[in-house]
């Protein structure tokens, strides 16, 4: 590598880490700094003149290599296995469970929220306001198999079986639709609803994408409210009754809330009571947005100085 690209990489490097620092970075950049990072390790063994102050510190060190492993870690032997027959991936030559195309957005940097709770919680009329006040696109995974199975796609069938067992359809489906959906658009920031359901769905997604949640929204409310509003709620789906209802109260205790239980570890859940009104569950939400939206403009006046951060937003 020339000295020119060298000092480039290095300074590309130190701008980042600074950033970093001040957590106003979005977490999908840790792993390119990462990999960045790593290949000014391997020059220094060979001579490189990056001095040692340009390193990263150990604290980043350690949240940068979760974010490399985690993308990287992911077995393709579980995704294979998790593919039933007929699961079909609609773009690239083959059948495939790797991704044909590496995510390209509008700004190559989106950040992502991921809204989580039970059947019902109310995530989708959240995410409706959310979207009117603080701009964000919604993405909701339920909406976009549903939309595939209206599409006349060959994983129809398949993706409407599952949905009226109440069963997770298979990652790559999934992922594979929400990259889409996400290349499609023209927004930087995504409220991805009702995604990962499961730990295989928050690995292929971060395989795939190499995307980072910048935190998890999580509507707490307790089982029989839950089958209360779904029963209520009327709008001609084919899982909205109580046999498909009681797999996917299953479902989402065996497998949706081990992921939450994942990101709480990592500091990034905001649990939210969401058993009151619609608009008192929008107020507490409410300071999130606003905090985040803030935060939001401090990073696009970064321009590689120093800036100070609230740090990230929580309603613990
Ligand atoms: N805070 C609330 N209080 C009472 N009813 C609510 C509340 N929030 C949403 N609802 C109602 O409950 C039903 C389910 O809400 P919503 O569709 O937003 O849930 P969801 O979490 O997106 O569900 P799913 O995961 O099944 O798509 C709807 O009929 C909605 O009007
Ligand atoms: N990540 C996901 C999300 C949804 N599904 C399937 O769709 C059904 C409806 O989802 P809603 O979020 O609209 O309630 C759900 O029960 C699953 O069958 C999925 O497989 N993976």
């Amino acid at each position: 590598m020339g000295g020119g690209r060298r000092l480039a990489l290095s300074f590309a490097v130190r701008s980042l880490r600074r950033r970093s620092a001040l957590n106003i970075l979005p977490s999908s950049s840790y792993a390119a700094i990462h990999l960045m990072d790593s290949n000014l390790c391997c020059r220094q063994s060979a001579n490189c003149d990056v001095a040692p102050d340009q390193q990263i510190g150990l604290k980043e060190r350690s949240r940068t290599t979760w974010a490399f492993t985690s993308v990287m870690s992911f077995s393709e032997a579980a995704m294979t296995k998790s593919l039933p027959p007929n699961a079909v991936l609609e773009e690239g030559p083959t059948t495939t469970t790797r991704a044909a195309t590496p995510l390209t957005v509008s700004n190559n940097n989106p950040r992502v929220i991921f809204v989580l709770g039970g059947p019902g919680s109310g995530k989708g009329t959240q995410c409706a306001r959310i979207v009117r006040d603080y701009g964000f696109e919604h993405l909701s995974a339920g909406d976009l198999l549903r939309a595939e199975i209206n599409s006349g796609s060959g994983n129809g069938t398949m993706i409407q079986k599952m949905i009226e067992d109440g069963n997770i359809v298979p990652s790559e489906v999934t992922v594979r639709l929400l990259q889409k959906a996400m290349e499609k658009s023209k927004s930087d920031k995504f409220l991805i609803d009702g995604f990962p359901r499961s730990d295989e769905n928050r690995a292929v997604f971060e395989r795939v994408t190499g995307i980072v949640p910048e935190f998890i929204l999580f509507f707490d409310v307790p089982m029989d409210e839950m089958e209360r509003r779904i029963l209520g709620r009327n709008q001609g789906r084919v899982d909205d009754n109580i046999e498909t209802l009681k797999k996917r109260l299953k479902v989402f205790v065996e497998s949706s809330l081990p992921v939450v239980k994942y990101y709480d570890a990592m500091g990034k859940v905001h649990k939210v009571n969401a058993t009151t009104s619609v608009d008192d569950v929008f107020e507490t939400i409410r300071p999130l947005f606003k905090q985040y939206e803030q935060k939001d403009s401090t990073v696009e006046l970064v321009q590689g100085v120093t800036h100070k951060s609230d740090g990230p937003a929580t309603l613990h």
